[in-house]
């Protein structure tokens, strides 16, 4: 395998420009600036990131817009609030009392409650439900991509010149909700190779790890390469997404840690395999949004509620990246070590022939417990 694989050519060639676009928008929403997103058909929408709200930027936003404010939320997070959020992917929150920086905060995020999500009042707010593939759609996933909370402020730009003139003429930049809706498929299919050594580790002397960049110049994936896999045989194989607390801190919330060094040596023991070690921490939704998440299970919440609340899904990751590293790396059959079943069904959605499911189970402790039992009875996963 990694013979024949050598470093892409240095990034000279520019990256796509969609992913360009999306990279440059999600970094200015996580500096608190606004964005315009756009769409054939449908109305531009200027918007920020609840998380960035202050008083001066709403002012700023309807400075820009001549028009109202709306602060549009997963329907999830809606629902949880105690509005109907109706077909939408996303509800639309409109009041006639103005709506302010910390209650926009308040509504998105229930962090901000000293009782864990009071959001106070809520007769006064009007919802209209936006469907999948709409701008405000987008918006919500340009904040998920940025690993900020999924909540965005929205104004509408209606413009005399075109959108794209309006915009630069104001130092704005512009991002199409397509390019933000395909951003996870078009980052994994940019996947190359950009680095390489050997990293000889306590458990596994023979070992490689290999880096591999999405063209927008993103966070890299790694694949630990443990001895020399044959690609004609099925390959052992982890998939493990990034887990700060538990994989580098030993944290006692989670099985990482003991998963990580465990298929480690797991894969030492069975003479080769390959880890991949996914950029996607707490479970996709950034250590950020994890660390409010763990807030809200002391508060009482499980794992995958305290995800809901915040307005994310249980499990915000995706496996394409995994199977185009496999891919690059030529091995096309694995035996997976997991619990977890829906990761054998995505593999296999990309193409990837998961020749056997291995379980990947360590001892429990008094702080793990309930999460591993929320992820068994609610996760499906297989202990
Ligand atoms: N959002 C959230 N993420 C968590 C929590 N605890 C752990 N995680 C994350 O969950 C992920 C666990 O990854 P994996 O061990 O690869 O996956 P898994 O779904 O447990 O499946 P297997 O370990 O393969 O059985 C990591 O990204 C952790 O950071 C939590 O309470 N909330
Ligand atoms: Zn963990």
């Amino acid at each position: 395998m990694t013979e024949t694989l050598r470093p892409a050519a240095p990034l000279s060639s520019p990256p796509p420009a969609p992913l360009l676009a999306v990279d440059r928008a999600a970094a200015e929403l996580r500096r608190g600036g606004p964005v315009v997103v756009l769409a054939p058909d449908q109305a531009p929408l200027l918007i920020q990131s609840v998380e960035g709200v202050t008083g001066d930027s709403l002012e700023r936003l309807v400075h820009l817009s001549g028009q109202p404010l709306a602060l549009c939320l997963t329907a999830r997070r809606t629902r949880l609030i105690g509005l109907d959020p109706g077909p939408g992917v996303v509800a639309a929150l409109t009041s006639d009392l103005p709506l302010t920086a910390d209650r926009m905060l308040r509504l998105a995020d229930p962090g901000t409650a000293e009782d864990m999500g009071g959001v106070g009042r809520i007769d006064d707010l009007s919802v209209v439900p936006l469907l999948a593939g709409t701008v405000a759609d987008a918006g919500v996933q340009l904040a998920k991509l940025a690993r900020l909370l999924p909540g965005i402020v929205t104004t509408p730009v209606a413009c005399a010149e075109t959108v794209r003139s309006w915009a630069s003429s104001r130092n704005l930049l512009v991002v199409e909700a397509a390019a933000v809706l395909g951003y996870a498929q078009t980052a994994a299919r940019s996947l190359r190779l950009v680095g390489e050594a050997r990293v000889p580790l306590v458990e596994a002397e023979n070992t490689r790890i290999l880096a591999f960049r999405p063209a927008d110049g993103g966070i890299e994936h790694l694949a630990i390469v443990i001895g020399t896999p044959d690609p004609e045989q099925p390959v052992l194989a982890r998939l493990h997404s990034e887990c700060f607390t538990g994989d580098l801190l030993g944290s006692l919330r989670c099985d990482c840690g003991d998963q990580l060094r465990g298929a480690i040596d797991a894969i030492h023991q069975a003479g080769s395999g390959v880890l991949l070690y996914l950029a996607q921490e707490g479970r996709g939704i950034g250590l950020v949004n994890k660390l409010r998440a763990y807030r809200l299970q002391d508060a009482g919440y499980d794992t995958m509620d305290a995800n809901g609340q915040l307005g994310f899904d249980d499990d915000e990751r995706v496996y394409l990246p995994a199977a185009e590293m496999l891919r690059l790396l030529g091995y096309s059959r694995i035996r997976l070590m997991t619990n977890n079943p829906f990761k054998v069904d995505a593999l296999s959605r990309h193409g990837v022939q998961v020749e056997e499911r291995v379980p990947h189970v360590f001892e429990t402790n008094t702080h793990n417990l309930s999460y591993l039992r929320t992820k068994a009875l609610k996760g499906g996963h297989l202990f």
